[in-house]
């Protein structure tokens, strides 16, 4: 079945491409055979974090960058990584709505990913929905996130770009952004620009980013910071023209060697700890384990010789 559904997805059937992403997200035994069977056919596409918080309008931009895309004639995949959450369930629903009208044109393929639980669960079954698609043959694939905490700064293990969307009005935001995310973003959007104080916060961005001269000479690439206007298709192909800007930045100066690396590196680090993970957790519900752990209460045994034992039992490695 596996067999067929990749000779599919090859040949550039959508629907291929949808039950594979299915299996990798729910079965993890099939995820294996699939990624081993499909990536020496992936490595195509380049990918495009783009993150920010909620209601700042990533999808509604998404939607036009779509379409600014697809005038080249590049084929392009959106994963939204939706964080199954109260507050984002309506949200999510207005954006399938909105991106619902692409569904036609083949060359478009949108999923949404759930987090169901575990965060480290996720950024696998995103990373494996990545290489279905780039196998798929997505020149672009667009990863969108909300912008809270982990998953957020986790997006940098996946994009090539990072694009941090704010929008006027927030307030603290800016200090937000000050506080962790101006490391890992590639391009600023100010998005919302026909409010009245996004020249203000178009500003603030300015004066936040001059006073890191020094990181952004080092690094050769000082984040441009677009205002668009979603809503109107304003600056949408200025953000598409930085993206490859930045595309062209990585290329010249080699760092997507490096940013590749880095990131094959992140990726075999998650699956050798769930690999482990896995197998003690396994063992934990021996009898022998058990009892173990319950001499660590006792105080019979200190946590770090059992944690030893356990590992020669588990992984037969001595620690
Ligand atoms: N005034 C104005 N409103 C916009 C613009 N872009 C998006 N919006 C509106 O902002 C609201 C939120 O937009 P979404 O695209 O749902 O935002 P999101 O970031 O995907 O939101 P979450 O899914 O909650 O993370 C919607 O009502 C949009 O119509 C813009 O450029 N200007």
């Amino acid at each position: 079945m596996i067999d067929e559904l990749i000779d599919r997805l090859l040949k550039g059937d959508k629907r291929a491409a949808a039950r594979l992403i299915t299996l990798v997200e729910n079965d993890e035994e099939k995820a294996k055979e699939i990624i081993k069977k499909i990536y020496k056919f992936t490595g195509n596409a380049y990918v495009v974090g783009i993150t920010g918080p909620p209601g700042a309008g990533k999808s509604t931009l998404l939607d036009k960058l779509i379409k600014e895309v697809r005038k080249e004639g590049k084929v392009v995949g959106v994963v939204a990584i939706d964080p199954t959450s109260p507050f984002t369930g309506g949200a999510l629903l207005g954006d399938r709505i909105r991106m619902q009208k692409h569904s036609t044109d083949p060359g478009v393929f949108i999923r949404s990913m759930a987090t169901r639980g575990s965060l480290g669960g996720l950024a696998k079954a995103t990373n494996d929905a990545i290489k279905v698609l780039d196998a798929y043959g997505c020149d672009v694939i667009f990863v969108e996130t909300v912008g809270v905490g982990q998953i957020e700064v986790d997006i940098v293990k996946t994009a090539d770009t990072v694009v941090l969307i704010t929008v006027p009005g927030l307030g603290d935001d800016i200090q937000a952004i000050k506080a962790g995310l101006m490391e890992i973003a590639d391009i600023f959007v100010v998005n919302k620009g026909d409010k009245e104080d996004a020249d203000r916060t178009l500003f603030e961005l300015e004066l936040m980013l001059d006073l890191e001269k020094e990181k952004w000479k080092q690094r050769g690439w000082r984040p441009p910071i677009i205002k668009t206007v979603a809503l109107t298709n304003k600056g949408i192909s200025e953000l598409w023209r930085a993206i490859m800007e930045h595309k062209a930045f990585l290329d010249e100066s080699g760092k997507i060697k490096e940013k590749r690396r880095f990131k094959a590196e992140e990726e075999v680090k998650t699956i050798i700890s769930d690999f482990i993970t896995s197998k003690v957790g396994k063992k934990l519900r021996d009898n022998e384990v058990y009892e173990l752990i319950g001499k660590i209460a006792e105080r019979e045994i200190d946590p770090y010789s059992a944690a030893e034992v356990i590992m020669e039992k588990t992984l037969g490695v001595k620690a």
